[in-house]
């Protein structure tokens, strides 16, 4: 494909994960070389106020590496290797909206998943379409775009339907995550785990967590059954994440498999299976964006004030399993070393009774020219139709953005799982159609231009 060191682009430099990406990075130079790193941003004042603390994390591993920051796509992409793309269209401010929005009809108001999810993702498809093409344009050509930008399955989505040939990787940290509270529950680290998995992202199931060959997945049924997916003392498992909401999404898991004890579920699969609970606990006038507006973000950029003053940079930002996992796939792109990942991929027959052209995750080899998903068979009826649901309201929302389809748009939301009506799905998708103003694609009724009536 193309020899190290490596160019890497950032789209979306201005990211509250950017540091701890960037920090993962030069902690395995030596397994992925760089000879430059590049911050791409539309929002050059954000990306202007973070880059000090990211050209110092990388001044603190390497002097030879060029830095680069712009808000120019050619200066950003001309001859990348890689783009890690992690942009949220229209920041944090418009995912309270899509947060806050559905929560005052008392549905779930979440940053991916439910309305909030489908409105993120009428803002982002379009957007990630262009960086594709700016990256076509201007990057080798046979550079990898791996993709962190949310929501993700709806931007897999319009991607193969939009760009089918692009060198995109849709990845997501949450079952990486999760494996990581497997391996601080039973004692090993997440690197020994391998795991069988299925689903849409934010939406499948583990079925086995094998540890040696052993499947211990029973040993974590009796973990989960008193603790939830979290280790006796919360805050360890998860450092980053020890905000209330969060451990209450790990410690979720268990009434799910109360109930369902076979697979091992995404925590996101308590929006779509316990929306009342969820919601009964859902402050509307505070939400997770105004937790991580209020947390994350104020630390970081907190911290890039003080370095700007002092010279002096705190502990602001973390590694994680976000920033060690999008290493660890690019460098399995980079090397074709095969390493088996939960990626986003077309199914082409891996889950055997659900669509042939439906972005499934599923763990997958990586090799440089894309994952080879592993075949999954036949899933249970009951995960089947909740995933046939799911996946036709992600499938309506792109077609709705892709045609300017109000009607569509319409359908989706309503036969989203956390959505109860059609009169709440049409009251939600209007506030949201005004919010959004400046977003979406004009979308249209049918009825109303007289082309239905025409049919
Ligand atoms: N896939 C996953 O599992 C996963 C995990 C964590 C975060 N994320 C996603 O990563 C993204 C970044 O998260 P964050 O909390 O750091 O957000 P953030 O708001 O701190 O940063 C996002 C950056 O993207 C920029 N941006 C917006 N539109 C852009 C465009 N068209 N081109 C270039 N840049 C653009 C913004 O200006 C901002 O600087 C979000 O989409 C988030 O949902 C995904
Ligand atoms: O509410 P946020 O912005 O803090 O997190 C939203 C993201 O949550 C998931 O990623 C988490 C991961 O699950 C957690 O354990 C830790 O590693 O941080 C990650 C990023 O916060 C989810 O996968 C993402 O899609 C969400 O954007
Ligand atoms: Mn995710």
């Amino acid at each position: 494909m193309f020899t190290p060191p490596f160019i890497l682009s950032i789209a979306g430099g201005g990211s509250t994960y950017t540091p701890g990406i960037v920090k993962s990075l030069m902690v395995q130079l030596d397994k992925f070389p760089l000879a430059e790193i590049r911050l791409y941003d539309i929002d050059v004042a954000r990306q202007n106020t973070i880059a000090p603390v990211v050209e110092k994390v990388i001044r603190d591993h390497s002097q030879s590496i060029k830095f680069t920051v712009t808000g120019d796509p050619e200066v950003a992409f001309s001859g990348a290797h890689f783009v890690f793309a992690q942009m949220r269209v229209g920041q944090y401010k418009m995912r309270e909206q899509d947060e806050k929005i559905p929560l005052r009809h008392g549905v779930v108001g979440q940053e991916t998943c439910g309305p909030g999810g489908l409105a993120y993702g009428l803002r982002t498809i379009l957007p990630m379409v262009e960086l594709i093409d700016m990256v076509d344009r201007y990057a080798h050509e046979k550079a990898w775009i791996v993709n962190y930008s949310n929501p993700a399955a709806i931007v897999a989505e319009g991607v193969r339907r939009l760009r089918p040939d692009a060198r995109v990787l849709n990845i997501c940290d949450m079952p990486v995550a999760a494996m990581r509270n497997m391996g601080a529950i039973l004692g090993v680290d997440r690197h020994k785990l391998e795991v069988d998995y299925f689903g849409l992202n934010h939406f499948g199931w583990f079925t086995r967590v094998l540890v040696d060959g052993v499947d211990r997945l029973p040993e974590l049924r009796r973990h989960i059954a008193k603790f939830g997916l979290l280790t006796e003392d919360a805050a360890k498992t998860d450092p980053q994440h020890s905000d209330p909401s969060w451990v209450k999404t790990w410690r979720n898991i268990k009434p799910i498999m109360d109930n369902f004890p076979e697979y091992l579920p995404n925590p996101y699969l308590q929006y779509y299976l316990m929306p009342n609970q969820i919601v009964e606990h859902q402050n509307p006038d505070y939400t997770r964006a105004n937790e991580v507006m209020n947390g994350r973000e104020k630390k970081l950029f907190a911290a890039a004030e003080e370095y700007k003053k002092t010279g002096i940079l705190s502990d602001a930002f973390h590694v994680g399993v976000h920033g060690e996992f999008i290493v660890d796939v690019a460098r399995s792109l980079a090397f074709n070393l095969r390493q088996r990942h939960l990626v986003m991929v077309e199914n082409r027959g891996a889950i055997v009774n659900l669509p042939y052209d439906a972005m499934v995750e599923v763990p997958a080899y990586i090799t440089s020219e894309g994952p080879e998903p592993v075949r999954i068979g036949k899933v249970p009826l009951f995960h089947q139709t909740l995933l046939q649901q799911q996946l036709a309201s992600e499938q309506l929302l792109v077609e709705a953005t892709i045609e300017g389809s109000y009607e569509k748009a319409l359908q989706a939301f309503t036969l989203n799982r956390t959505v109860p009506t059609m009169e709440h799905a049409k009251a939600i998708l209007d506030e949201m159609i005004e919010a959004n103003r400046d977003y979406w694609p004009a979308l249209q009724q049918a009825w109303r231009d007289g082309e239905a009536v025409k049919n």
